[in-house]
């Protein structure tokens, strides 16, 4: 029995890793990834430059589940390329993702540049679904700016790269997006970012809970999990075969795990969960997704993967 997996040609010994954001802004956090049975780490989204984010409190959570407005937090990609450089010196034929979200196209290219023209081999997440940058929207709401900025990327980035799209709540809208990423040479998406813009409100004290914009802040946690299985399922019926879907939103265990891959995912991501639990996770979720294999006769995850029916 095997949680291996592939994206464009890249073999990983487990479908399971972290979320962008969560653990992974540190030398530190990333060094415990390494050493952790997941199959792959993503570094935090990084900016050109260094960035503080936003002003605590920033995060919160609530029953099931969390709840941000980090506003970007990051030690600048020079950073997180001098670590992901050094790691594929010490770990050759290991493939890790540099997760990138410029505040501006010209942000989001410059860093391109500088990665095309570095040693860098492995994946490239371009996050195209921050919600908690003050006056900037999310890219990926924005089909025409998605379709400029893919453009634009294709027309010099030689290696791998995928996006993470914020979650769509509409048939029209998986139709409109993916017929955008269709027409690009994309090695995956990553599906869901964290459901934008809620408000947590505090009773006793009848104020908001976060100091960033007001209030609103990304949810995240067990709560967003129909919406992410909706979004891995509508974009695997939808994309090229070719592109990969990453899955992330809501999984907690094994059983959200296997509907995840049900729905059509390749890749796992845990971002709440991973953040409560810490890398344990990864051997506990690997440990109850076996079970759940071995009980259905799977030895692999091809077997069921987007093999989700519909009923007759
Ligand atoms: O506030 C953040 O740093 C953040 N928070 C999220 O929930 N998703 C993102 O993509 C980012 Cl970049």
């Amino acid at each position: 029995l095997s949680l291996a997996t592939e994206i464009a040609g890249r073999y990983f010994a487990s479908c399971l890793m972290n979320a962008a954001g969560i653990r992974c802004q540190s030398r530190r956090d990333l060094d415990a990834l390494v050493q952790s049975s997941a199959g792959a780490y993503v570094t935090k989204s990084a900016t050109p430059a260094p960035r503080s984010g936003n002003p605590a409190p920033r995060m919160a959570t609530f029953p099931n589940g969390s709840f941000n407005s980090m506003g970007l937090p990051n030690n600048g990609l020079a950073y997180y390329l001098d670590y992901v450089l050094a790691d594929e010196q010490k770990r050759p034929g290991k493939t890790n993702f540099l997760s990138l979200a410029g505040t501006s196209l010209a942000d989001n290219l410059a860093m391109l540049h500088q990665i095309n023209d570095s040693a860098y081999t492995g994946f490239v997440e371009l996050n195209l679904s921050c919600p908690n940058v003050p006056g900037h929207p999310q890219t990926g709401y924005d089909f025409e700016a998605t379709r400029q900025t893919l453009e634009a990327v294709f027309d010099f980035y030689q290696k791998p790269l995928g996006v993470k799209l914020p979650p769509y709540f509409d048939l029209a809208h998986f139709d409109a997006i993916a017929a955008v990423l269709n027409q690009f040479p994309l090695s995956f998406v990553t599906t869901i970012n964290s459901v934008g813009n809620g408000l947590l409100v505090n009773v006793e004290t009848e104020t908001v809970v976060i100091k960033p914009k007001g209030g609103f802040g990304g949810i995240g946690g067990a709560s967003v999990k129909p919406t992410a299985l909706a979004n891995v399922r509508a974009l695997s019926q939808r994309l090229n075969p070719a592109i990969a879907v990453i899955g992330v939103g809501g999984i907690m265990s094994g059983k959200d795990a296997f509907e995840h891959i049900l729905c059509g995912a390749s890749m796992l991501q845990i971002g709440t969960q991973f953040g409560y639990e810490g890398v344990a996770v990864f051997e506990r979720i690997a440990k109850e997704l076996g079970d759940i294999m071995l009980l259905k006769g799977y030895s692999s995850i091809d077997d069921f993967r987007g093999k989700l029916k519909t009923l007759a």
